[in-house]
């Protein structure tokens, strides 16, 4: 295991650029099986998720190169293979082999996804999706069996909850199906439109990626004559805004899409922090007295729950008491204990009501726990307002979602560095 050690209290100023979207390129790589051709992706984040997903691939006689953010896949000479369940287990987003491989095969057998512990993460909508177009599906021990026997045909999907994996992993399955496939009640998430696009580019037909309702008609092929660049990570720009808002001195956050980050940046703005949004940037002025405020966790274009642990270090230096309702994942608040170690003022309850108080005294370093991606965002955030050292264990979790998070904080002026932990 890895720990990330930071040296906390300084100043953080300057640039940071924010790569490609982790939730676009852990869809992507799935998707890239679906293409007849080698396919090319550009802005690709160096996170330790890719890498798994390219142990998968090269399960599959799929071979993949990886540098410099430009990732290349040649699925021409692909087999059906068993996936090496160490990998799968290490991300959540490997159950989107299903809907590639169904797509691709007809069937699909995959070992129940792993992930970071955020409370229950059910599969059922997918499942129901598969279903719907025509495929049987099995659960045997920890694995589950896909198969459509007569071939997939379009359907039309009403989703009970919006959900981005369920929404994704039905397009993957549904490109090549017979006819048209209507899926209700999608979501709307920015990386399922960039999916789309793929997709369409190498000749598939969906349209509404982006609004409730998505259709997509089947094709026979499908194959890849461009590269695609990956959209920027709304996510970790929301990380880097909150952090430059809590201890930086003017730093510009580049690469962005603005419009994916309204739902955060006008909570920002509530607070009185001062943004100045360009087109695809948006620096973060120093700034002296920040108000409590409200938020409630919401399927996009709402406040993302990937968001609520980044912000949650920053609403501890706001005048008065913030309240933050988490309405995805209601046990998602794990990181509460942790910063309360570090002597935020910080509480949550068990239907997923986070409090937070101003700090009447700075922060102190500890030794402290990342249990997942966004937990150990929160905290990185946290030890680097904190005074005295910062020792975060697991740091894997952070690791396999942001990109060349070490080098980009001490381009900031962070002192951070990553340590083997041999406990
Ligand atoms: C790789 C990726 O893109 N991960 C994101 C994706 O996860 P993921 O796609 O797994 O999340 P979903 O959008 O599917 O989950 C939304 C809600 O629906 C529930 N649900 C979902 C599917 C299902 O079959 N049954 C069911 O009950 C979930 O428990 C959750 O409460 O969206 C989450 C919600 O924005 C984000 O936190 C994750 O970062
Ligand atoms: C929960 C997250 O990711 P995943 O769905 O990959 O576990 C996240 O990115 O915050």
């Amino acid at each position: 295991m890895k720990n990330l050690v930071i040296h906390g209290g300084r100043p953080l100023k300057g640039e940071v650029t924010i790569g490609g979207a982790k939730n676009s390129t852990v869809a992507l790589i799935p998707a890239a099986i679906l293409s007849e051709d080698p396919v090319k992706f550009d802005g690709v984040p160096d996170i330790l998720d890719v890498y798994n997903l390219q142990l998968i691939l090269e399960s599959m006689n799929v071979s993949s190169e990886f540098a410099d953010g430009n990732l290349s896949i040649d699925p021409t000479q692909i087999v059906e293979a068993q996936l090496p369940s160490t990998a799968i287990k290490s991300l959540r987003a490997s159950y989107y082999f299903m809907g590639s491989l169904l797509g691709r095969f007809g069937r699909a057998t995959v070992t129940f996804p792993g992930g970071d512990n955020i409370g229950p993460r059910p599969i059922d909508q997918h499942i129901k999706g598969f279903k719907a177009l025509g495929a049987e599906v099995t659960e045997e021990n920890d694995t589950v069996h896909i198969v459509a026997h007569g071939g997939l045909h379009g359907a039309r999907i009403f989703l009970d909850m919006v959900s981005v994996g369920a929404t994704m992993n039905i397009i993957m399955a549904a490109v090549h199906a017979k006819g048209t496939t209507i899926i209700e009640n999608a979501a709307k998430e920015p990386e399922i439109i960039d999916l789309a696009t793929f997709l369409n580019n190498m000749g598939a037909k969906i349209r509404g990626a982006g609004t409730d309702v998505i259709r997509i008609t089947g094709v026979e092929h499908l194959g890849s004559q461009t590269t695609h660049t990956i959209i920027p990570d709304r996510i970790e720009a929301g990380t880097y805004l909150a952090m430059a808002a809590a201890q930086g001195e003017g730093i510009l956050v580049k690469n962005v899409i603005p419009e994916h980050l309204e739902a955060f940046t006008s909570k920002l703005m509530e607070m009185g922090v001062q943004l100045e949004v360009g087109q695809d940037n948006i620096f973060v002025p120093k700034h002296e007295r920040l108000q409590a405020i409200n938020i409630k966790t919401a399927p996009y274009p709402g406040f993302a729950t990937d968001l609520q642990q980044p912000i949650t270090p920053l609403l501890s230096l706001a005048n008065g008491e913030s309240r933050i309702q988490e309405t995805i994942y209601p046990e998602r608040t794990r990181h509460i204990p942790e910063l309360r170690k570090l002597g935020m003022n910080v509480r949550d309850r068990d239907d997923g009501l986070i409090t937070v108080e101003s700090q009447p005294v700075d922060l102190q370093g500890d030794v402290v726990a990342a249990a997942e991606i966004r937990a150990g965002a929160a905290l990185v955030i946290a030890g680097l307002m904190a005074n005295g050292v910062t020792e975060i264990k697991n740091a894997e979790h952070v690791l396999r979602g942001y990109d060349r998070l070490v080098h980009k904080l001490t381009m900031l002026n962070g002192d951070i560095k990553i340590e083997d932990d041999f406990e």
